[in-house]
Parts: C-alpha cells; structure tokens; sequence
C-alpha cells in the first residue's frame, strides 16, 4: 500500500497565542510540523509529502525541510484563508503531479504525535472501503448549550472525536472538494465533505496521543508525550517561545 501525504501547515495558530504560528514552535529544537514530517520521511508506504504553508512562511520552511533532510517533499504549496482552501490548494498540486490516481492521507501539521500503526490502519482502511479517518471515543458527557444553559445531553455511546491523517482515493476528495465549492459546503474536516454527497466513510480507531496543538495547555502535554516516545530528554522548554 502506497500513498502520498499532503501536511497542512499554513494556519494562523491564534488560538495558540504565540507570537509564531505554532506549527513552528519548537519541540527539542525541532519545529512541530518537521516532528510531523519526519513520521512521513520514515514511512517506507508514503512516496510523497506536500507541505502546505503560509506565503510568508514558505522560505523558512523550505530552509527547515533542508536541515532537517525531509527528502521526500514534492512541493511547498501555498495555502489559503481556511483549512479547506488550503487542503484544497494542496490537492490541486498534487493532482497535477500525478499521473495516476494515489491514495492520499490529509494530516494536520499540528499533529506531530501520529504514529506509524494508525498511519498503517488508516490507509489500509481507505484502500478498501475508498475514504477512512481516525478518530477516538469521547470520554466526557457533551451537552449541547445555548446561552449558558443546557439544552441537552447527547448520548456519548455513538460520539468520536475526530483526528488526522484522514485517507482518500485522489480524485475521490478532489472532486468532493469541487462539489463542495460549487453547493457551498463549509466544513471543518475532508470527510464531511463525502458525508454531505451521501458517500461512505469508515471510522478507524486512533490513539488519544495524536493530539492536535491548538491551545497553550497542549504543549505542556506535547512536552510529556516527546519525552514518552523519544526518551527523558526535557528539552522542550515552552518558555523559550
Ligand atoms: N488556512 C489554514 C488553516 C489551518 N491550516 C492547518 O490545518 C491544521 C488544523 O488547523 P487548526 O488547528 O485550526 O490550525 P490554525 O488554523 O492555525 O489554528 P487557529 O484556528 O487557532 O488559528 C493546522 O496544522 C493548520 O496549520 C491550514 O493549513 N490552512
Ligand atoms: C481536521 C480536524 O483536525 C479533525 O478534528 C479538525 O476538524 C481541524 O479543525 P481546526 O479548527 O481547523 O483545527
């Protein structure tokens, strides 16, 4: 099984409220998105990374891509106002490039936790039923709540929380994607998109670490979940930045 992987890094991180975009914040010297590459270079199934940055990001990252030898990148594209432009934009790249109709796997930047296995699933689980995502069983009661007050508990047994890489054919979600411009569609994920045209997609569980860094609190768990994976090194200092 063989894919190409399109790596979002062209968002703002506000909510971040760092001075830099958060997929460049550092984790042991290394920024969050080549942590997130890096998963990909190591990954014999993926045959092509492209990275989608921010216009004036776009040198700093090629810089980065060459010191940290993430060899497999096709293309630096640049991204758009929202996350659905930008995979947009990223898809575009790669449907041109290719002369063929690849397995493709959409993955945050900002989810530098991925490990191989889900990787594996996922795309294995695509390559059977044509679109899969991950994701994990929420373990909070969620409510919904309007004005402070709470209008109703949702019965948690059928909800997941939504993760990345989430895996495609190409044309697939490219098209999905020209489907949604054209009728409208809005949406904070790739799979929502074959949700609304009524098509299929299957739900593969991920791993609670592959978290998405999105909120300052996130990074000091960042920080434990480095040191987990990559040894005792306490070398992610959130202070510095
Ligand atoms: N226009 C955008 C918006 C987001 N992303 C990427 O999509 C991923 C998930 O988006 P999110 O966590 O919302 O990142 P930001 O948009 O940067 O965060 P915020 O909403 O806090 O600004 C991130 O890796 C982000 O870089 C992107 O490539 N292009
Ligand atoms: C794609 C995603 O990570 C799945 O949970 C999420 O929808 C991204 O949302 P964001 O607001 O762009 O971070």
């Amino acid at each position: 099984m063989a894919y190409n992987v399109l790596v979002l890094a062209a968002g703002k991180g506000q909510r971040m409220g760092k001075e830099k975009n958060k997929v460049l914040l550092e984790i042991k010297q290394t920024p969050v998105v080549i942590h997130t590459c890096q998963v990909f270079e190591n990954d014999e199934a993926c045959k092509g990374i492209y990275l989608v940055a921010n216009k004036r990001e776009i040198d700093e990252i090629q810089d980065l891509l060459t010191e940290f030898h993430i060899t497999k990148v096709k293309q630096v594209v640049e991204g758009g106002r929202e996350r659905q432009e930008s995979v947009f934009f990223g898809l575009q790249a790669m449907k041109e490039e290719s002369n063929h109709d690849p397995l493709v796997l959409i993955h945050d930047g900002a989810r530098p936790f991925i490990k191989q296995k889900e990787i594996t699933k996922v795309a294995l689980s695509a390559e059977k039923m044509g679109a899969a995502i991950l994701a994990v069983k929420v373990k909070d009661t969620i409510k919904k709540v309007s004005h402070h007050q709470v209008q109703e508990t949702i019965d948690r047994s059928s909800l997941w929380a939504v993760q990345t890489p989430q895996a495609f054919r190409l044309s697939t979600i490219y098209n999905a994607h020209v489907e949604g411009e054209k009728r409208g569609f809005v949406v904070t994920d790739d799979a929502s998109l074959l949700e609304q045209l009524g098509k299929p997609v299957a739900v593969v569980e991920g791993d609670y670490q592959n978290i998405k860094l999105t909120t300052p609190e996130d990074l000091i768990l960042a920080e434990h979940y480095f040191e987990l994976n990559h040894g005792g090194n306490r070398d992610a200092d959130w202070t510095r930045i």
